[in-house]
């Protein structure tokens, strides 16, 4: 193929990106109509059924074009997902009023282009309002941000998938009078960043976050005799190996965030499991009404009395009163050796009448008990096509 002819293909898929990016933004504008609809006629955010039925049609829409089945399937994920959550933060939004500001100050730790920079651009481009960055060095710096009302919003990574919880955070939560207000899942994609025109053989220094560090253990013993060097942040190793410009120094962290200060990667994917994803909490001076149209989750800290099988008990209210728990975490209480604080996710509305009777009976059978905050689930498990598998022989 001549070099005319590629240009001139290219040409051609330029122009029908340009045409899908028109569609899909015209799609979002129906889903925000839709969600207008769904306030209007207290109608619940997500329908299950509708996402089945517009997916299979679709796979039998597609399978006609000879395009694959699974292909569709993500496609659709992906855009569903994101109109979801739209709708979910429009809901939010009306059913709070006073809580939409002109700007949202929001503190997150390090700077720019670390993930929890990533995860904060992300969670607020859905709410209205400019925002204003205020990066910071540790996470008792974030919380005194919003208590001390420098900041209205705190992004805090609570939980990670290969390095487990972020212990530290959970200890702050239990100290501050701030609510949680949202969550956000965010993929994590740790690559090796480099200045120079360099090799990974060359490396000799890295640095990292030590949650960075952790989750690529497998990457970092193939490397073998590697000084690794711990900061405060991925947003300050990536600025240290800016500023060395050395060819035998890398950070590591993530591609997107690295290229803000004219790194590159020469190797990805470093994390020892695939799945990598970080969750963070959005946190608050003041609770946010979560409306019962939306899938909703309350976190609560609870220590119960020291007698056998409290804890079992404590859990057999949530059964009783059928509230699904999606985490338990435990830690230390400070001065009281091996008596221990306990973290839940539970699915619910605080608004929920099982919710609040299964409240009101924990309150009651713990020594401390208080609820974090109650917010929208950002948890949306995509609809499963149980046809997919038989459709891709139609
Ligand atoms: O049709 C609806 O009710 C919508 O809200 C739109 C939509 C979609 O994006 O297609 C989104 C969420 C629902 O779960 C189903 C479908």
């Amino acid at each position: 193929m001549s070099s005319s002819e590629l240009e001139k293909l290219r040409v051609k898929i330029t122009e029908l990106d340009t045409h899908l990016l028109t569609f899909l933004a015209k799609r979002q504008q129906f889903t925000n109509q839709v969600a207008e609809t769904k306030i209007k006629n207290n109608i619940p955010v997500r329908d299950q059924k509708r996402e089945e039925q517009l997916l299979i049609r679709l796979i039998k829409e597609g399978k006609k074009h000879g395009l694959d089945a699974h292909y569709v399937t993500q496609l659709f994920h992906v855009i569903i997902e994101d109109s979801v959550l739209n709708q979910q933060a429009l809901l939010a939004s009306r059913a709070n009023p006073g809580g939409s500001l002109t700007v949202n100050r929001v503190a997150f730790l390090g700077d720019k282009g670390s993930y929890s920079y990533l995860a904060t651009q992300k969670y607020f481009s859905r709410r209205p309002g400019k925002l204003i960055e205020i990066g910071c060095q540790s996470f008792l710096e974030i919380i005194k941000k919003v208590e001390t009302n420098e900041a209205d919003y705190a992004v805090l990574p609570i939980e990670n998938t290969s390095s487990g919880s972020i212990n530290e955070v959970y200890d702050q939560l239990q100290h501050t009078h701030l609510s949680i207000i949202g969550e956000l899942t965010h993929p994590i994609k740790h690559a090796l960043l480099v200045n120079q025109e360099t090799d990974v053989s060359k490396i000799k220094t890295l640095y990292a976050h030590p949650q960075v560090f952790a989750q690529c253990s497998h990457f970092l013993a193939e490397l073998g005799n590697v000084e690794v060097k711990p900061c405060d942040s991925t947003s300050a190793a990536m600025l240290t190996v800016a500023e060395l410009n050395r060819d035998d120094s890398a950070a590591m962290g993530s591609e997107t965030g690295g290229s803000l200060y004219g790194l590159h990667a020469i190797k990805s994917n470093l994390a020892n499991q695939k799945e990598n994803h970080s969750r963070f909490f959005v946190v608050a001076l003041k609770p946010v009404n979560v409306p019962l149209q939306v899938p909703a989750k309350t976190t609560l800290v609870m220590s119960t009395v020291q007698k056998p099988g409290a804890l079992v008990e404590a859990l057999m209210v949530l059964r009783d009163n059928k509230i699904n728990m999606t985490k338990l975490e435990s830690r230390p209480i400070t001065g009281n050796p091996w008596e221990e604080m306990f973290y839940l996710d539970v699915e619910g509305n605080v608004q929920d009448g099982p919710m609040q009777q299964a409240l009101e009976e924990l309150q009651a059978m713990t020594r401390y008990f208080k609820v974090l905050g109650c917010y929208p689930s950002e948890e949306i498990n995509p609809t499963k096509v149980a046809a997919v598998i038989a459709l891709d022989g139609l």
